[in-house]
């Protein structure tokens, strides 16, 4: 790498692997451990999904998991807590590229996401003179460049918003949707039902409509069924487990296996 390419902003990995045309494999991250999400970064996924809404992970955590990552094949995405323009301009400055952001209904409020990654005239995103994103100033062409190098996702995930996905992923400036079915399972009345197959069949519908408005789509799937389903229907990219989930499925086995071969042996001497 020449010195003036370690100067130029860089263009977001996340689009650049999206344009491969395969969908991509990615792993959600609740765990909120820096070493579980380095490790997970050499294991082959595409993407890691670090878990700011359901998992108590601060900026600094998410700035950590980033770091750790930064060294694997990996490309980190971090969902944050609310469609925020603060928390949405933290996470910028920190040099987190590719967001993802909960509970987007309506085509107004991912639009306003947009506003929020977007700097002045056409968002509102405040100027700093020096922080991550740009190297601390190293990128000198940052806050020109900076759109082409974060990429948008926003979350589908309500019967209202399924209902508008097109016009949703239609709003320039979002880059994906992603269809998140636990909370779409509970706004159609299926609480704790997220492999239902009506919920299954309603974010297929959503690909189908969303599809040929040239915007990556994307969902999590409740099990590995669904996970391969996904990676047939299509979907530009598929979340296909959770770090909790694994730890907590294969610590289960183990100990219901072992408890097991352990029942009815005495090791009491004599
Ligand atoms: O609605 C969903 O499903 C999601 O948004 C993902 C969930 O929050 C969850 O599966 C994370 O464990």
């Amino acid at each position: 790498m020449t010195a003036s390419d370690s100067q130029a902003t860089r263009p977001n990995p996340f689009r650049e692997a999206t344009r491969q045309g395969r969908p991509l494999v990615g792993i959600w991250s609740m765990l909120n451990s820096v070493d579980a999400t380095e490790a997970l970064g050499w294991s082959g996924y595409d993407w890691l999904l670090i878990d700011g809404e359901h998992a108590p992970v601060s900026l600094h955590d998410a700035m950590a998991h980033c770091r750790a990552i930064a060294a694997t094949p990996t490309i980190p995405i971090v969902r944050l807590l609310w469609n925020d323009p603060l928390l949405i301009k933290q996470h910028l400055d920190a040099g987190i590229a590719t967001l993802m952001l909960p509970f987007v209904q309506t085509p107004e409020e991912a639009a306003r996401a947009v506003q929020s990654l977007r700097y002045p005239p056409s968002g509102i995103r405040g100027i700093a003179a020096m922080h991550r994103a740009s190297r601390y100033t190293r990128f000198r062409d940052y806050a020109a460049q900076a759109s082409q190098s974060l990429f948008l996702i926003v979350q589908i995930e309500t019967k209202e918003a399924l209902d508008r996905c097109e016009e949703i992923a239609a709003v320039d400036g979002v880059d994906a949707v992603f269809f998140g079915p636990g909370d779409l399972a509970a706004s159609m009345g299926m609480p704790g039902q997220a492999a239902h197959p009506d919920v299954t069949a309603a974010i297929e519908d959503g690909l189908r409509r969303c599809r040929p408005l040239g915007k990556a789509v994307g969902a999590l799937a409740p099990n590995d069924e669904i996970s391969e389903r996904h990676i047939r229907s299509g979907f530009d990219f598929v979340s296909v487990a959770n770090d909790f989930s694994l730890l907590l499925r294969n610590a289960d086995a183990a100990a219901t296996r072992f408890r097991g071969a352990a029942d009815g042996i005495t090791t009491k001497k004599a």
